[in-house]
């Protein structure tokens, strides 16, 4: 073993996992995870608001396995990654680590369990304290959990430092003589010494160079094959999560939109955020379908997430309402120039139109790419008004018109998850058998 040593087999096992009881269950369960931060005001801070950076997430890690957590910039991924490691208090849900709750762990339970559970950071520099040689940092570890003999200690870190490509002489160097990837080769090595089950890495390729991100993305796999280590892998970049995890879950404003095995999720995305992640990842091939754009590039506030579906306002396959007869993309220009208006996204030129009074209605609908009429007579009226509204600069008599005219399922129910294949799950409302309405096809 690396780390320190373990007491009897039977503890070592039952730490490690490997006794046949908790062998069975996965390492890390997330079951209804909440975390909310209060928004305050005044001297008195009283709480106006919640942000709901984590909402209702649920998730397992089995013994071994990488699994993903993608989503945009303040999705909630490293909320809900420190929430794992016990960092940040859940507002409500449960992580349970092992079989045990991790916010119950305390005194030796609690030592053993920051103990196996790591975390890896994004960036190296902010890792080591340039006072330190490699060798103290990655050995504090063992310090800070009473490993006395500094021969013994030394060993374990020159041999770790072998392992993770580099040399037993780098011990004695300091964190500015390393660039960012061997920096973050020991990083690694620093989570790797207390011998742990877990390891969060949350970005840990985002600051480096294309090719270093490959060669650290190749020692954590084999680490993680090498010791049965599992990983819980944080990253915005759908295609770094593919070459390197087992399952993915996908994560929008604070809340799990769909997941499973990675390779299923990837090749046949069902949730329409997945296929938005996946359509910005450049192709190579020049012949590849260009993807739908959402309907506005405005992340909604988590503070303040729209009703029902919270991609609603940017799914470009959002659901019509029963009644609506529009071909696809009449009804597509509908409801982007709803959620534009919505998000204040208006383009510039209209505005200061607008402003000089000489908008009118052939501009709106170039802009909008609305056709003069619409084939649905009544979703064409609500649009006419809404239209004199804009050119009247009534942005909100314009907003309600278009919410009235285009009511959609998607705002107005929060969908459920539902079984897409074998162990993948989307939580879409085109996947809801009492929806009047079908998955859209996906084609790559
Ligand atoms: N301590 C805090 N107080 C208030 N809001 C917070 C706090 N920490 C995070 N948030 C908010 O919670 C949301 C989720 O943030 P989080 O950092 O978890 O997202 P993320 O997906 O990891 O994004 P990034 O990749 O940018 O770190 C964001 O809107 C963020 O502003």
């Amino acid at each position: 073993m690396i780390g320190p040593e373990a007491g009897s087999d039977e503890e070592a096992n039952r730490e490690r996992g490997t006794d046949p009881e908790s062998a069975a269950s996965p390492l890390l369960e997330v079951e209804d995870l909440d975390v909310h931060y209060p928004i305050t005001k005044g001297l008195l801070r009283r709480e106006v608001g919640r942000v709901r950076a984590v909402d209702g997430v649920s998730f397992d890690i089995e013994r071994g396995e990488t699994f993903g957590l993608v989503g945009e910039s303040g999705s909630g991924k490293t909320t809900a990654a420190h929430s794992v490691l016990g960092l940040e208090e859940p507002t409500g849900g449960e992580v349970r680590f092992d079989g045990q709750s991790v916010n119950e762990l305390s005194g030796a339970a609690l030592r053993a369990f920051r103990r196996r559970a790591q975390l890896v950071v994004q960036d190296p520099n902010e890792a080591f304290n340039p006072r330190l040689t490699m060798g103290e940092a990655v050995a504090e570890p063992l310090v800070l959990h009473g490993m006395e003999d500094a021969d013994r200690r030394r060993a374990i870190v020159e041999d770790l430092l072998e392992r993770v490509g580099l040399s037993a002489a780098d011990a004695d160097r300091y964190p500015h003589e390393f660039s960012g990837g061997e920096k973050q080769r020991l990083s690694i090595a620093r989570a790797l010494v207390l011998n742990p089950d877990l390891i969060v890495a949350d970005e840990p390729t985002s600051a480096l160079d294309g090719r270093v991100q490959s060669d650290v993305l190749a020692l954590l796999d084999d680490v993680r094959r090498e010791f049965n280590i599992s990983i819980l892998f944080i990253s915005h970049d759908i295609d770094v999560v593919r070459r390197f995890c087992d399952r993915v879950a996908v994560m929008y404003l604070g809340e799990v939109v769909e997941l499973g095995p990675i390779e299923n999720v990837l090749e046949f995305p069902a949730h329409p955020y997945t296929r938005l992640l996946l359509g910005s990842v450049p192709s190579l091939d020049p012949t590849d379908q260009q993807f739908e754009r959402p309907l506005t590039d405005t992340v909604p506030d988590p503070a303040d997430p729209p009703s029902g579906c919270r991609f609603h306002t940017r799914c470009s396959e959002i659901v019509p309402p029963e009644d609506v007869e529009l071909p696809w993309e009449q009804w597509r220009a509908v409801v982007a120039f709803r959620f534009t208006l919505q998000a204040g996204e208006l383009p510039e030129s209209i505005a200061v139109e607008t402003a000089d009074g000489k908008l009118d209605d052939a501009t709106v609908r170039d802009r909008f790419d609305l056709p003069a009429t619409l084939q649905d007579d009544a979703v064409d009226a609500g649009v006419d008004q809404a239209i004199s509204a804009v050119i009247a600069g009534d942005l909100q008599t314009a907003r309600d018109r278009l919410s009235e005219t285009v009511p959609t399922v998607c705002e107005q129910r929060v969908p459920t998850a539902t079984e897409h294949e074998a162990a993948h799950s989307v939580c879409c409302h085109r996947y809801d058998s009492t929806v009047e309405a079908e998955p859209r096809s996906w084609e790559r």
